[in-house]
């Protein structure tokens, strides 16, 4: 995964839990493939509404110095739609935070466009509509839980709402501890505070980069029912990076599988089950035939095979772009 930015980079342009201003992009219409899972065992989940996060040919390609060009995003197009939960998921290194940096307007695009609420996400980003929260969260050390949450406001210079914040310290489980710094918290705790923190400018858009990655199995999976709680409640747009196939089932509306680097878009995979889901789900058989469904997807984007066939299409060029890191290494 790629760093997140620390929260002392971040504090003057865009608070910690919110995006930092960046990148512009060129215009291209936007273009997404979906695909729904057979036999639904429930009903689809509701139709998303308005315009939410969309990537329309989306391609990157890093200048990575002596080791020269690297290609980690080509042609990438997909929407997530207003209210819309979409997870992507892709093998380790294929260009997931990358993807999740352009619309937090990290990065610009080398090519095509992404669009957040309809804008260029610079726009959005500067009127904090946008929440981050990343695995590791750079909470403040000096600042208890209730001064890590209220941050946001303090680095956009807003008056603290702290009926706001309470009431996000109390939807993440934290009121008993709010007067506890982070050295206190367990690693789950830090997450819900991270989390909540990047809930507090009330944005519509939320990017989630593996927030559970360093969790324990149990608490992972406590913090997924809650992140589903606030997002029922909230329904906010969101975007999650993760590697967890059961964790993208167990909490997206849609599934965007990327292939190895470069990433591309090999397959959209609607999920059917009915909200709230519970963790019964995860035994139910239709899950796991998702779940299959979706590691199977994985396992065809083969880090050589994506190599290879980049080569193919765009000749020498794009040997060296697609080649993997150890490739451009013994090169250099
Ligand atoms: N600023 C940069 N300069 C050069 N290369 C970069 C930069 N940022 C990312 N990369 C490269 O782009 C590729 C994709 O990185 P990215 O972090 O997006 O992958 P990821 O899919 O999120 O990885 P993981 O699943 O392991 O977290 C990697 O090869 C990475 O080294």
């Amino acid at each position: 995964m790629t760093a997140a930015p620390s929260t002392a980079a971040t504090s003057a342009a865009a608070p910690a839990g919110t995006a930092a201003a960046g990148g512009t992009a060129p215009a291209v219409s936007a273009t997404a493939g979906t695909f729904t899972a057979g036999k639904p065992a429930v009903p689809a989940p509701r139709s998303p509404t308005g315009p939410g996060i969309g990537f329309a040919a989306v391609s990157k390609t890093f200048d990575a110095g002596r080791r020269g060009a690297l290609r980690a995003l080509d042609q990438v197009s997909f929407e997530v739609g207003g209210g819309e939960f979409v997870s992507l998921l892709g093998p380790s290194g294929c260009g997931k935070s990358t993807a999740l940096r352009m619309v937090a307007g990290l990065e610009a695009p080398t090519g095509g466009e992404v669009r957040v609420l309809g804008r260029p996400p610079a726009e959005v980003v500067s009127e904090h509509r946008l929440g981050i929260a990343f695995q590791d969260h750079a909470l403040l050390p000096w600042l208890d839980v209730r001064g890590n949450i209220a941050l946001p406001f303090r680095a956009v210079g807003r008056r603290v709402d702290r009926d706001l914040v309470d009431e996000l310290i109390e939807l993440v489980g934290l009121t008993a501890s709010a007067g506890l710094r982070p050295r206190e918290l367990s690693g789950g705790m830090r997450q819900r505070v991270s989390i909540a923190r990047s809930l507090v400018l009330r944005p519509d858009v939320l990017l989630l980069d593996e927030p559970f990655g360093a969790l324990d199995a149990v608490t992972r999976r406590r913090l997924n029912l809650e992140l589903q709680r606030i997002w029922a409640q909230r329904r906010i747009t969101t975007l999650m990076v993760t590697h967890a196939v059961d964790e993208a089932v167990l909490l997206s509306d849609r599934v965007v599988v990327m292939s190895a680097r470069p990433a591309r878009v090999v397959d959209v995979v609607t999920v059917p089950f009915d909200r709230p889901r519970g963790l019964e789900l995860l035994t139910d058989p239709a899950f796991h035939e998702l779940e299959d469904r979706l590691t199977r997807a994985l396992l065809t984007t083969a880090p050589g095979a994506a190599a290879t066939e980049a080569a193919e299409a765009d000749g020498p060029a794009a040997t060296r772009a697609g080649a993997t890191d150890a490739d451009l290494e013994e090169s250099s």
